[in-house]
């Protein structure tokens, strides 16, 4: 089967002039960087940042982000779309993209400025894991909330060309997604796991067929992953019970 790109799916969203920049919350409280590190969950492909939100955090932002238009995917997507059923809200938001870059730990884990990140990078292994010199985040924000019986369909993610948070704003590429999950069993959010997987070995190959990698919703987990050309075919499982929520954006480098 072709693979189901999701970057194609364009969200019903209202002309950009129309939209009112939401009055995000304060990111507090927040763990100290110093006791936060970069989790390698699959080398060079799944990255994850555990307690990158508080639960507090995560529930205070879920009754505000419950307060945004959120409009339902239509039904039957364009042929080549990846089918996804949630609820979604997107805005372009620099100021905010800006914010969850340096107001939180993300910039400096990811950049190698916390002693001890996790991953213990050379200056040139970071480059290459992150696909380049990363410059913050994509200012097009993503809100999903998946209610029961709501899904994201297997897809793989693009690269774009963007404009990151500056003053000019720097030409950036996108490399990979940002995945912050803002509910989870403990918050009786029970399915909506993200799945990976792996590329099955060549045809002739006596390879047994790979596991699927499962990443379990867990409040407050970032989960980054690589995107583009290099990104592993995925998916968001079907919600069983309550509700996921999760803030979607995705690194940038230089380009
Ligand atoms: O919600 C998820 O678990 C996956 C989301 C996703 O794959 C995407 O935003 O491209
Ligand atoms: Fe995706």
């Amino acid at each position: 089967m072709a693979p189901k790109k999701e970057g194609k799916l364009k969200a019903s969203a209202p002309p950009r002039a129309a939209q009112q920049i939401p009055n995000w919350p304060a990111f507090t409280p927040l763990i100290p960087e110093s006791d936060l590190s970069l989790q390698e969950a699959l080398p060079g492909q799944i990255v994850t940042i555990p307690n990158f939100f508080t639960a507090t955090l995560c529930k205070n932002y879920v009754s505000f982000l419950s307060g945004l238009p959120l409009t339902t995917t239509p039904g039957k997507p364009k042929k080549g779309d990846a089918v996804r059923v949630n609820d979604r809200y997107q805005i372009d938001d620099p100021a905010f993209a800006e914010r969850l870059w340096s107001g939180t730990s993300l910039k400096n884990l990811v950049t190698g400025v916390v002693a001890g990140e996790g991953l213990n990078l050379s200056d040139h292994q970071r480059k290459e894991l992150w696909g380049g010199e990363v410059i913050g985040l994509n200012p097009n924000i993503r809100i999903y909330r998946y209610s029961k019986g709501q899904f994201f369909d297997q897809h793989y993610d693009d690269s774009n060309n963007v404009f990151v948070p500056g003053s000019p704003p720097i030409p950036g590429r996108t490399t990979w997604t940002l995945l912050l999950y803002l509910t989870s069993p403990a918050t009786g959010c029970v399915g909506g796991e993200t799945v990976f997987y792996p590329d099955p070995p060549k045809k002739k190959s006596r390879e047994p067929q790979p596991e699927p990698f499962v990443v379990g919703l867990e409040t407050g987990l970032a989960l980054l992953h690589k995107h583009g050309a290099d990104c592993m075919l995925h998916e968001g499982r079907e919600v069983l019970q309550g509700e996921k929520w999760v803030i979607r954006s995705d690194l940038c480098v230089k380009r």
